[in-house]
């Protein structure tokens, strides 16, 4: 998944003197400590160690410490991090205690799949409403949620306080749609659509394209068939996986 960032975060330009100033690598791997944080709390674990807890989070050890003595926490000596402390200190910087309501436009095969996936839910987002340009797909429900002409965005977003839209159009759709965000004052953009968005300063953009990530998996065969040939063979082709490094 990659970014786009226009402007500054109006929490870092003083209205929230006390919110740190994360590096973006960071933030990236916060997620990945509260899924695994979650699963440790479901399992009923109240401690965790720096160990146990980057092996869960599929981290190295260092960084995590490093990561989360951002958010001025160091764990105890001998006892580890308490789970429950460490959850809601991430919920609290990642702002999931408000469970924002997005939107998704476009709800063809993709849009389809997001709009039906519970565990936006389970992870803080509220789909609050379903768009499309389609006639023939308006009106359908999908999750409990009727499917609306995108004509009928600004009402939606007015009432809603809609804070981020997701956009599964078409490439050649995308911009408008996201134009059509940003002037009803949506402003954080999931883009799945394989195009670069332009948008105002103050929007956020994260763009999400598996073609991407298999092509980068592409790579690391063609890397370790290419290490294979050599002298020395397969212990030089060694696996890696990278959470937002
Ligand atoms: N990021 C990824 O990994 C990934 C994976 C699969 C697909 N995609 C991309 O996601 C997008 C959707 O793919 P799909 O297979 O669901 O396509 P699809 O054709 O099944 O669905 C697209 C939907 O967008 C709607 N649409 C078109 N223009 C619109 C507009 N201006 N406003 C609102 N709705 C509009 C269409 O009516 C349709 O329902 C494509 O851009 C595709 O390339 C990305």
């Amino acid at each position: 998944m990659s970014q786009q960032r226009h402007g500054s975060t109006p929490g870092n330009a003083g209205a929230v003197p006390a919110f740190p100033d994360l590096p973006e690598a960071t933030i990236a791997r916060l997620p990945e400590y509260l899924r695994a944080l979650h699963h440790l709390a479901e399992t009923g674990a109240d401690t965790i160690s720096s160990e146990g807890l980057a092996a869960a989070a599929g981290v190295n050890s260092a960084k995590l410490r490093k990561d989360l003595s951002h958010l001025g926490s160091y764990g105890t000596r001998g006892v580890g991090y308490d789970v429950a402390l460490l959850v809601d200190q991430i919920e609290y910087i990642l702002g999931l205690d408000q469970r924002r309501a997005v939107c998704l436009v476009g709800v063809g095969n993709l849009g389809h799949a997001l709009a039906g996936y519970a565990g936006f839910a389970s992870r803080g987002f509220r789909i609050v409403a379903l768009f499309d340009a389609d006639p023939a797909r308006v009106g359908e429900q999908i999750n409990g949620l009727t499917v609306r002409h995108f004509d009928e965005l600004p009402r939606v977003a007015a009432a809603e306080a809609l804070a981020i839209g997701v956009i599964a159009t078409p490439a050649n759709a995308a911009q408008a749609v996201a134009d059509g965000l940003v002037a009803a004052g949506v402003t954080s953009i999931l883009n799945f659509a394989p195009c670069v968005l332009s948008v105002p300063p103050g929007v956020d953009v994260r763009k999400v394209d598996l073609a991407i990530e298999l092509q980068i998996l592409s790579f690391h065969e063609h890397r370790k068939a290419s290490l294979t040939a050599l002298p020395g063979g397969r212990e030089n082709a060694g696996g890696q996986e990278a959470v937002g490094s």
